[in-house]
């Protein structure tokens, strides 16, 4: 408990919902013990994770020295996701978070996303975020994710697979690749829906080799390809096992790795590469672009759905 009440938002992207701190004097003191107190669902506020609103020089203060170089690329991302999970971890990137940390620094007042697009700092460096509109003319917002990697290289490419990984009633591993999106992740496909509607996520799924850090583990079925207007769009439906959460009803860094891990499939089996994606996830729909450059983009919707104030 502390003595002084801070005051809370709460917000969701495709219901990956997390508690909103305003510190913009950057001198709140968030430990991982708060986190987990703050972020539980029966002691505290709830949340998949905490999000911390600071100035990005406090954070380069603090002596992350990631913050310096967010303020050498861009000078204008003053403000930055200090972005921790459920479990108190501290997480480089968060794709659903951008967009509630955009939500809730228009709530601030700290940006108008009508006159420009916010470009914010997290420590897988600089975000840029726009407004945008979902398919049936909703509010959303759209995030360049940065540079995508896949850490195996051209031959986990070539062989759409780095790793293999085992879900709980499995009776042997399965196939997976790695994608980078400045965060972890490791992505699999499956054969069905109703395999993926089945499968037991309660324990986290074990991954060979053991990641170093980590990771979030997308299940994935790919559900085909549309010609449309705009050119062909394809279609993905995931579930995910987030690192220091356990499952979420949405990640949109994994939407982003599952959306390119099938694309990359896609490729490898000679296929003409789809760049527009609408990833279907427990929580809403999300939708993903291969942008030129190797960038990619996130687009979904934000919304703050409470605030309060606690002594936690
Ligand atoms: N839900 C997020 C990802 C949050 C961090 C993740 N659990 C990690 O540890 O990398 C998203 O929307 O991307």
């Amino acid at each position: 408990m502390t003595s002084q009440p801070t005051r809370f938002t709460k917000g969701h992207g495709t219901h990956n919902d997390f508690v909103l701190l305003a510190d913009t004097r950057g001198d709140l003191e968030l430990t991982p013990e708060r986190v987990r107190v703050l972020a539980d669902r029966r002691g505290g506020i709830g949340g998949d994770g905490v999000i911390r609103l600071a100035p990005t020089a406090s954070i380069a203060r603090a002596g992350e020295t990631v913050a310096d170089q967010v303020l050498a690329e861009e000078p204008a991302a003053i403000w930055f996701m200090d972005y921790r999970n459920a479990d108190g971890s501290v997480a480089e990137m968060c794709g659903n978070g951008v967009r509630v940390f955009t939500a809730f620094a228009e709530s601030l007042g700290l940006v108008d996303l009508d006159a420009t697009e916010l470009a914010l700092g997290t420590r897988a460096g600089v975000r840029r975020v726009r407004k945008d509109t979902g398919p049936d003319g909703e509010r959303w917002y759209a995030v360049d994710m940065g540079l995508w990697r896949l850490p195996g290289g051209d031959d986990a490419a070539a062989a759409g697979a780095d790793a293999a990984v085992a879900v709980r009633g499995w009776t042997a591993p399965r196939p997976a690749l790695s994608v980078d999106l400045g965060n972890p992740h490791t992505v699999v496909a499956l054969g069905s829906v109703d395999e993926l509607a089945g499968l037991d996520l309660t324990q986290a799924p074990q991954v060979a080799p053991v990641p170093p850090h980590g990771t979030n583990v997308e299940l994935v079925v790919p559900l085909g390809e549309t010609p449309t207007d705009d050119g062909v769009v394809g279609r993905v439906r995931m579930r995910v096992h987030e690192r220091g959460v356990g499952e979420t009803q949405s990640c949109g860094t994994g939407a982003v790795a599952a959306a390119l891990a099938v694309r990359t499939w896609a490729a490898a089996g000679g296929r003409t590469p789809v760049d527009t994606w609408f990833v279907e996830v427990p929580g809403g729909l999300l939708r993903v672009r291969a942008l030129p450059g190797g960038h990619a983009e996130l687009a979904g919707p934000a919304e703050l759905v409470f605030t309060g104030e606690t002594t936690l």
